[in-house]
């Protein structure tokens, strides 16, 4: 039951929140789970600050998964989502950070896994 929450500060059409959703959902196979149970979410011109600078293109995308993946997996996937938001949004990787948080504790459909 993964979940992969994206925070991008520039404005994302429709088509390219449809296209980064079934991109997201072929990526998730790279920490062994499938789209069947991935949620995704994307909140646009979302404002974001690194290092004390406004970022005019940046992105912060959590990703949040039941149980955990391997070290190289995560990145692996790191660097698939960067690749993927430089090339449907232009986001340079530098303005880009990723994090990973495993959950033992998952629930879905009134109870817990
Ligand atoms: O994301 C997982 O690890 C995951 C999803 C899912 C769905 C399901 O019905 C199960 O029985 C296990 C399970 N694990």
């Amino acid at each position: 039951m993964p979940f992969i929450d994206s925070k991008i500060t520039v404005p994302v059409t429709e088509k390219e929140k449809e296209k980064i959703k079934a991109e997201l959902g072929k990526a998730i196979t790279t920490l062994h789970k499938t789209e069947t149970y991935l949620m995704v979410g994307i909140e646009d011109k979302y404002d974001l600050w690194l290092a004390g600078k406004k970022l005019e293109k940046g992105a912060y995308v959590s990703v949040s998964l039941y149980g955990s993946a391997a070290p190289e997996d995560y990145d692996k996937l790191t660097a698939q989502i960067c690749d993927l938001y430089a090339k449907e949004l232009g986001i340079p990787g530098d303005a880009i950070y990723v994090s990973y948080h495993p959950v033992s504790d998952w629930g879905w459909n009134g109870s817990n896994f």
